[in-house]
Formats: structure tokens, C-alpha cells, sequence
């Protein structure tokens, strides 16, 4: 079962579906239909509404190693066949991380075999993210790095909570170079002159940053983050859905064909620029000062 958060009530957690009985499976309400959580991806479909939340559960800092990017993937397949499914929700049962992004112990003295394994995973869990026809929104209750940037980027809006909390893809700084789909999406998002920057720099914005250059869309205290997600999304539940999912493919169309048509290679490219020596060298020293950071 899963510990329980501080500073919430239990009954709280669980009617958020935070704390599971043993089982795996979260007993609610019978509009809220739940699959089965064997892992670390949580999914919560309300069949009244048509939402589903979908929650990256892989605590300290839900960084996303194949396993996760696997499973995340494998549920956002599931909820775009449900015909019932409208909308989904991307969020953290982790508190105060959104995702660390890629777990870089899968990217530090791996084999090339595993590389291209954990590198396909990611590649399957974007193209279902970013090409779903589903109303897509991400719940930044948290930090969101890198890969966790991605994910947020990917979805159709982005709530963030203020204070502390930072975003941004800052690959240049581990040393290692965003991928080009992932400079895509930044590029669709806030525009060439703020993603040149942001990507040289490997900057991290805070939300009210974030906000300012587009890279959100709200920003909210931390406790006003879903209920600004739930209220943004009945606007856009009541656009008409064919309408809508036409305009979004043929938006995103170009930039998930670039990757469609080039994965094996940029799995291949991935595993041989994160195995090169001065690679390794930067990512084992990037390790050591997150290390570094609690002593
Ligand atoms: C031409 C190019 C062609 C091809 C492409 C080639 C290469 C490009 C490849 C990949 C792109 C990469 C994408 C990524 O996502 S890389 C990951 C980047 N992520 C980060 O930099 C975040 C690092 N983490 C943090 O800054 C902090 O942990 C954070 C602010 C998120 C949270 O801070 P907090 O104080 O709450 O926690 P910590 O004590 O720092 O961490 C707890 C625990 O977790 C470990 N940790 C943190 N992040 C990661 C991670 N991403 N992967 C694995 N492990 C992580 C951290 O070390 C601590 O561990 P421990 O000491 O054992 O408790």
C-alpha cells in the first residue's frame, strides 16, 4: 500500500485515490473506474465525466527508467481505445515533483542493448502522449526537469504550481543534448528565439518564468492546481470533439512523422552518444553532484 503523504488525511489520500488497499486495486466511488496499479503509473478514469488522472508513481522523484516509460505507455493506450475517455490528466502521487525526468542510471554504464530498449519505451510513451486524440493536460504539482518537461510540454495545457518549483530542459547542462523531437515540441510550444535560448542554456524557469515565455499556461498555489485543471477542462469538453482532434493532429502531424519515420536510427544515435567516453564522464559527474547535494 502506498505511505501515506504527510500534511493530507488518509481519507483524503484515499479519496484522491493517493493511498491503495493492499491489492493493488482503489475502491471509490462507483463512477470512478480504476485499473488495476500493479507499478508505477496510477490510473483513475471518472466514467461520469469522461477524465481520466493519470499519475506517475515512482517516488523519491518519479524519474522515468523503462519500466515506467513502459507502463505509462501501455495506460495511455488503453484510455485512447476507451471509448468512453474524453480527457486525460497527467499528474505525480509523488509530492512536490511533477518527474525528474529520464532516471539517469539508465543513461550511466548501461549496455548498448538496454539503451535502445529504454530509448524506444520513451519514444512509444511520447508518440502516444503527443499524438492522442484525447483533451491532454498536465498537473504540475512539482519540480519537472528534462524528460518531465517533455511530458508536460506534450500535453494540450499545463497548470503549475508556484513557488520553489522549476522547469525547463536542461540537458546541456548533464552535459547531453536535447533530442530533436524534443527540441520540436519546445520549438511548438514557446517559439525559436525563447527555445535557442532555454536549450544552450539547459535553463530552469520557475512557474512565474515558465509563464511569462508560454511554457505554462496558469499558475496556481500548489492546492489550486487540479481544481484549475478540472475547471479549465470543461471548456474544453464542450468543444466539439472531432473538431478539435483534426486541428490538434494537423498540428502536431509534421513533428510526430519526423520521428515516426527515423525511430530505429534515433534509438541507435541515443545509444551510441550516451555511450561515448566524455559522455559517460559528464553524466557520472552530474550523479555526483546530485549526490553531492545532501551531504
Ligand atoms: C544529438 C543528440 C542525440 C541524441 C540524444 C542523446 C542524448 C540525450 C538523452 C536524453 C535526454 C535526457 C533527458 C532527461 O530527462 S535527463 C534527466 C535530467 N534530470 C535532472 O537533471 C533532474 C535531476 N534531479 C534534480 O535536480 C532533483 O532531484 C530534483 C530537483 C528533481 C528533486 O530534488 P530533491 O531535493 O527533491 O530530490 P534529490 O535529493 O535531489 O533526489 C532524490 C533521489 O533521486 C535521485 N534522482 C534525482 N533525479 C534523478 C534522475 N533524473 N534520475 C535518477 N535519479 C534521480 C537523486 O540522486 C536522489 O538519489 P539518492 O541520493 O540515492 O537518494
Amino acid at each position: 500500500m502506498a505511505a501515506p503523504m504527510r500534511g493530507m488525511s488518509v481519507l483524503r489520500q484515499a479519496f484522491q485515490g493517493l493511498v491503495r488497499p493492499a491489492g493493488g486495486q482503489v475502491c471509490r466511488q462507483v463512477q470512478h473506474r480504476c485499473y488495476s496499479t500493479p507499478g508505477h503509473v496510477q490510473v483513475d478514469m471518472n466514467s461520469e465525466t469522461g477524465v481520466a488522472t493519470v499519475r506517475l508513481n515512482r517516488p523519491p522523484v518519479n524519474s522515468l527508467n523503462l519500466d515506467v516509460l513502459t507502463e505509462l505507455s501501455i495506460a495511455l493506450e488503453k484510455l485512447e481505445t476507451d471509448k468512453s475517455c474524453k480527457a486525460m490528466v497527467l499528474a505525480s502521487a509523488a509530492p512536490g515533483i511533477f518527474s525528474a525526468g529520464l532516471d539517469i542510471l539508465e543513461m550511466y554504464q548501461s549496455t548498448p542493448e538496454r539503451c535502445v530498449a529504454f530509448w524506444r519505451a520513451l519514444q512509444d510513451a511520447w508518440l502516444n502522449l503527443y499524438g492522442s486524440r484525447l483533451i491532454t493536460m498536465a498537473a504540475i504539482e512539482g519540480h519537472s526537469p528534462a524528460g518531465g518537461c517533455l511530458l508536460a510540454m506534450s500535453c494540450d495545457y499545463r497548470v503549475m504550481a508556484e513557488g520553489k518549483f522549476q522547469i525547463g530542459l536542461n540537458e546541456t547542462k548533464l552535459g547531453i543534448v536535447a533530442p530533436f523531437w524534443f527540441t520540436d515540441v519546445m520549438l511548438n510550444t514557446i517559439g525559436h528565439r525563447e527555445t535557442e535560448k532555454a536549450l544552450q542554456l539547459g535553463a530552469l524557469y520557475s512557474a512565474q518564468q515558465a509563464l511569462s515565455i508560454g511554457l505554462v499556461d496558469k499558475v496556481v498555489p500548489l492546492a489550486e492546481v487540479m481544481p484549475t485543471v478540472e475547471g479549465e477542462l470543461k471548456n474544453w469538453l464542450q468543444i466539439p470533439a472531432a473538431a478539435r482532434v483534426i486541428t490538434k493532429t494537423s498540428m502536431r502531424k509534421a513533428v510526430l512523422d519526423r520521428l515516426r519515420s527515423q525511430k530505429e536510427k534515433d534509438a541507435q544515435f541515443f545509444a551510441d552518444f550516451i555511450n561515448r567516453d566524455s559522455v559517460q564522464k559528464s553524466l557520472g559527474m552530474y550523479i555526483a553532484s546530485l549526490q553531492k547535494k545532501k551531504n
